[in-house]
């Protein structure tokens, strides 16, 4: 197994002349789970955008494997193993289940279909039906697994649970959790479902205002619920079982 690794150096972005992000630091390995919390426009989205080659990136570096791909451009970036999964379900809607994932394949065998509906079996259920014949839920499902096709070291992941039923949020996240600690694939997760996250991740970036007001791992931020009532909002103790629910608990 190759040691894909994907990270922000002191990265600053933004869009057209704006400054989002500032500073930026995040790491990820295959087979690691990174979250990103932070307050609606305190730069999650940007981070990642960031990471693809979709902003203005003022200054910093984005790694991967150690070679800056900064002035990379979005398609290379992909080619070199960054998977993303942006906030809007980036699916074909008149094309079937099937044929939306053959489009994820980047040349490789139809096999690989069957490793989407081993992860996801309501796919698998929903094969021949249109993109818009889908519910959200199945969406966001097919959403994943289509950027899952050409097998990425990393993927980034866009709010995936928006718009989901607890129940199908909570399983979503333990079918990726399992398939990224079986086949090593790395995650970066943005979720609003702060307990989710927290449970999800082992490393987390909290930012506030384009800002990292937090980066290192879950356990350490656990302890310091002080810093995530001040940045988020949460209301109690972020590792009591309470807060561990699928809802988020932001003031
Ligand atoms: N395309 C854009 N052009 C200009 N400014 C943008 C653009 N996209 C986002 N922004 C601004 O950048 C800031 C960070 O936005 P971003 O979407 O990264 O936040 P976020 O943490 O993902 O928020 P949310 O939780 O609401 O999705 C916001 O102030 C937003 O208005």
């Amino acid at each position: 197994m190759s040691l894909t690794e994907l990270a922000l150096r002191n990265a600053v972005a933004g869009y057209a002349g704006t400054t989002v992000l500032e500073n930026v630091d995040l790491s990820v390995k295959r087979g690691e789970r990174v979250g990103i919390i932070g307050r609606n426009g305190a730069g999650k989205t940007t981070t990642l955008a960031t990471a693809m080659g979709l902003t203005q990136q003022i200054s910093g570096q984005v790694l991967l494997n150690g070679v800056d791909v900064s002035t990379m451009p979005t398609a290379e970036r992909s080619r070199r193993g960054l998977g993303y999964v942006p906030q809007t379900r980036d699916i074909f809607k008149s094309m079937t289940v099937r044929d939306n994932l053959r489009t994820g394949l980047q040349g490789g065998p139809d096999a690989r279909l069957d490793e989407a509906y081993a992860l996801f079996p309501r796919l698998h259920e929903r094969r021949n039906n249109f993109g818009n014949e889908l519910s959200g839920g199945e969406q966001q499902m097919l959403s994943i697994a289509r950027a899952l096709m050409g097998q990425p070291d990393i993927l980034l992941l866009d709010e995936p649970l928006e718009g989901l039923a607890p129940v199908v949020a909570q399983e979503l996240m333990v079918s990726l959790s399992t398939f990224s600690s079986q086949r090593g694939l790395g995650c970066v997760l943005v979720e609003q479902h702060v307990g989710l996250v927290l449970d999800f991740a082992s490393s987390i970036l909290l930012l506030e205002r384009g800002r990292p007001a937090f980066w290192g791992p879950t356990e350490e931020l656990k302890k310091r619920p002080e810093l995530l009532a001040s940045a988020i909002g949460l209301k109690s103790n972020a590792s009591s079982p309470a807060s561990r629910s699928a809802a988020p608990q932001l003031a």
